[in-house]
């Protein structure tokens, strides 16, 4: 395992204690993401892709193996890892500033006048500028899912988990969502964790498409993808793109059948 791996999985696995008996989620699980990278998890519901992310984010403790932040063993959730869930959960009563200072707030840190004025810098890049005082119920789906982008970034971490961030998004807002984290992830270079059930956007967006397989989740396979950067429209209707989008599908078709 490379020692200058942002993020490592050694021989990981997760049993959950349930009422019917333990439940084994992960298996064996081994990679390593190097820094600055972006990678995709695909895999069928329920095969432990969120709680490969909840251990990354030190929320949950492996039952078995490690997992290492920069070579640290995770213990806690740490200042360098930002998390952006499928639903932002924005505080109902705040706006758009207060919600993206909220980490900041919770940790009991004073909020100096440079953290607002970071706060209104990461509003302005996740394209909300003018939106800054409006509270979350005045803000469509998209608009609050950049709220929770630019809280997650606030304390700019070195690593970005981001589970389904765009599931519940209409098609269209979803694309031009994952433009808009690409060229955040271009400005500002993040090692990326993505968890997706879409092919298209993980082959879009990744350097890696990691697929697992079903319960207790493995890893099936691990691919680069084949497509130079910059991504643009014009790479979502490449022959190579294509092509390999259809390669996932099958393996993900194969595992079903
Ligand atoms: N805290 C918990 N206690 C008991 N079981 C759990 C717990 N967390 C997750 N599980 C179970 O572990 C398995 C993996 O869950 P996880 O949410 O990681 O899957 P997933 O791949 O993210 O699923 P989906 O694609 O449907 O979101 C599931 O069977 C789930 O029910």
């Amino acid at each position: 395992m490379p020692n200058n791996a942002a993020i490592a999985f050694e021989n990981v696995g997760q049993v959950f204690a349930t009422d019917t008996g333990p439940l084994e989620a992960l298996r064996g699980v081994s990679t390593s993401i190097a820094r600055h990278q972006f990678v995709a998890v695909l895999g069928p519901s329920g095969c432990g892709k969120s709680t490969l992310l909840r251990l990354t984010s030190g929320l949950l403790k492996p039952t078995s193996g490690s997992v290492k932040v920069f070579d640290l063993e995770v213990t806690d959730p740490r200042d360098d890892v930002g998390i952006v869930f499928q639903k932002p959960t924005l505080l109902p009563w705040a706006n758009t500033i207060d919600n993206v200072l909220f980490p900041l707030k919770h940790r009991g840190g004073f909020v100096a006048k440079d953290d607002r004025q970071r706060a209104h810098d990461l509003v302005k890049m996740v394209g909300l500028e003018g939106f800054e005082t409006r509270l979350p119920n005045e803000l469509s789906g998209g608009m609050q899912q950049r709220v929770g982008i630019a809280r997650a970034l606030l304390m700019d971490p070195d690593i970005l988990l981001m589970d389904e961030p765009f599931s519940a998004l209409d098609a269209l807002t979803r694309e031009e969502m994952g433009f808009e984290l690409l060229r955040i992830w271009q400005e500002r270079p993040k090692t990326v964790l993505f968890i997706t059930h879409s092919i298209s956007e993980a082959v879009l967006l990744a350097d890696r498409v990691i697929v697992m397989t079903d319960r207790p989740g493995a890893i099936l396979e691990d691919l680069k993808v084949p497509l130079d950067r910059p991504r643009t429209v014009e790479t979502t209707t490449s022959k190579v793109m294509h092509e390999f989008a259809g390669y996932l599908r099958s393996l993900l078709l194969k595992r079903a059948a």
